[in-house]
């Protein structure tokens, strides 16, 4: 067993025989450092850092870029903003797709369909993509609620949209699709945003882009700003506060019957008083209209002199030169205020135009569509209780 003496000579003993050591008689050293050249230096990502070292919410901008959060535009597909279309890549291939709350099929126009149907269309072709894998078997087959449809075979790619990429994500090739498509050749298909549980794949659904991409993102959450005649944003994991005012209001979803399904809390016309009542509705961008029951259709019409349900038009239409009342739809004890510009929707026949309010009649539940989602800035929450969130803007 050494002495503490013993230990402490042959410490010293070492020390001065190492040449130019930089440690000195008593113990005390300094260490040269050495400048690690294989780290590439990334500013955003250094910032970042220190937000998350202190759990700090991080500026938006800073977020997308050091995350694999994302922003793409959604432009209105024509003058009447019938539908908003996104550029999404696949594998390299970017085709403009409809994106839709209201279905849960990523599905594209492909050169699997007769090539009479791909005509005016960008297609994807499964065969120039590197990391395509067809899933042997699998089938998808789809319905909307306007009875347009499309149905065909399974694989699996890259998939990105703005910053968010994602590996391995079912994408829906079309070998057949309803004429309503055809003719719409603006799109080429659509990313469904709802929740998975209604996707149709078989024989066993496939997630979205959105419950792909969930994990990798700095919160589990989408948010969409679609604007009135203009370009709006789907952003994906933060949300962006330039985009909205005030403050926003929750509240819980139902995801039962697999969309993002609320209660509102009630609605008014224009100046006129609040009329409190529970409507079942579901936030569905890939709808167009506002689809609510019969009182609030008749009380909101009745405020529009001219306006009548015209069966030849399949629902109510008004003299294009009316000026239109608001309509304000509850949220808890929010009033979200739908502008009356935004509820003429499109020109008629003669001098009448078409209401951007509908009935919901036969529907089983009220669509608060795109003339609706257009007004708000609005947050799909996809956490482990899912919920929406609207605010002004
Ligand atoms: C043209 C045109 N412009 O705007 C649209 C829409 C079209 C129709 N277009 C010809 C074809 C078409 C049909 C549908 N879409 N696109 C979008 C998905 N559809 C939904 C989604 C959903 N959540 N709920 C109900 N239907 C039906």
């Amino acid at each position: 067993m050494y002495g503490l003496a013993q230990i402490a000579l042959a410490l010293a003993t070492l020390l001065s025989t190492t040449a130019a050591s930089p440690i000195d008689s008593i113990g005390n050293f300094s260490v040269v450092q050495k400048l690690n050249t294989q780290f590439v230096r990334n500013g955003p990502a250094a910032y970042a850092r220190g937000f998350k070292k202190y759990n700090k919410p991080m500026p938006h901008d800073l977020a997308v870029a050091t995350s694999n959060d994302g922003s793409v535009n959604a432009s209105p597909e024509d003058a009447y903003d019938s539908e908003y279309l996104c550029p999404v890549s696949i594998d390299g291939q970017t085709l403009d797709l409809d994106f839709d709350t209201g279905s849960a099929d990523l599905w594209v126009f492909s050169t699997s369909l007769p090539s009479s149907e791909q005509n005016g269309h960008t297609v994807f072709n499964p065969s120039k993509s590197k990391n395509w894998k067809a899933l042997s078997g699998y089938k998808w087959n789809i319905t909307y609620g306007d009875g347009s449809g499309a149905s065909g075979t399974v694989g699996t790619d890259v998939v990105t949209v703005g910053g968010t990429s994602v590996s391995g994500q079912a994408v829906e090739i079309a070998t057949q699709v309803s004429s309503s498509f055809v003719s719409d050749t603006a799109n080429n298909g659509l990313l469904g945003l709802a929740f998975s549980s209604i996707n149709t794949v078989t024989p066993n659904a496939q997630n979205t882009f959105f419950d792909t991409a969930k994990s990798s993102l700095s919160s589990p959450i989408f948010t969409a700003d679609l604007k009135y005649h203009a370009p709006g944003t789907y952003d994906f994991g933060t949300i962006d506060s330039s985009k909205y005012t005030g403050t926003i209001t929750y509240i819980d979803v139902d995801t039962d019957n697999g969309f993002w399904e609320f209660t509102g809390s009630g609605y008014a016309v224009g100046s006129g008083s609040f009329i409190s009542s529970s409507i079942d509705a579901i936030a569905d961008t890939g709808t167009t209209l506002i689809y609510v029951p019969d009182a609030v259709v008749t009380a909101y019409y009745k405020q529009v002199s001219g306006a009548s349900y015209d069966s030849s038009q399949g629902g109510y239409t008004f003299p294009c030169s009316a000026t239109l009342p608001n309509l304000i739809l509850g949220i808890g004890s929010y009033h979200a205020v739908v502008p009356g510009q935004y509820i003429n929707y499109t020109p008629a026949s003669g001098s009448k135009c078409f209401g951007g309010v509908q009935s919901d009649s036969g529907i089983g539940f009220s669509i608060y569509g795109d003339v609706f989602l257009k007004s708000q800035f609005v947050i799909f929450d996809g956490s482990s209780t899912p919920r929406l969130g609207f605010a002004a803007k």
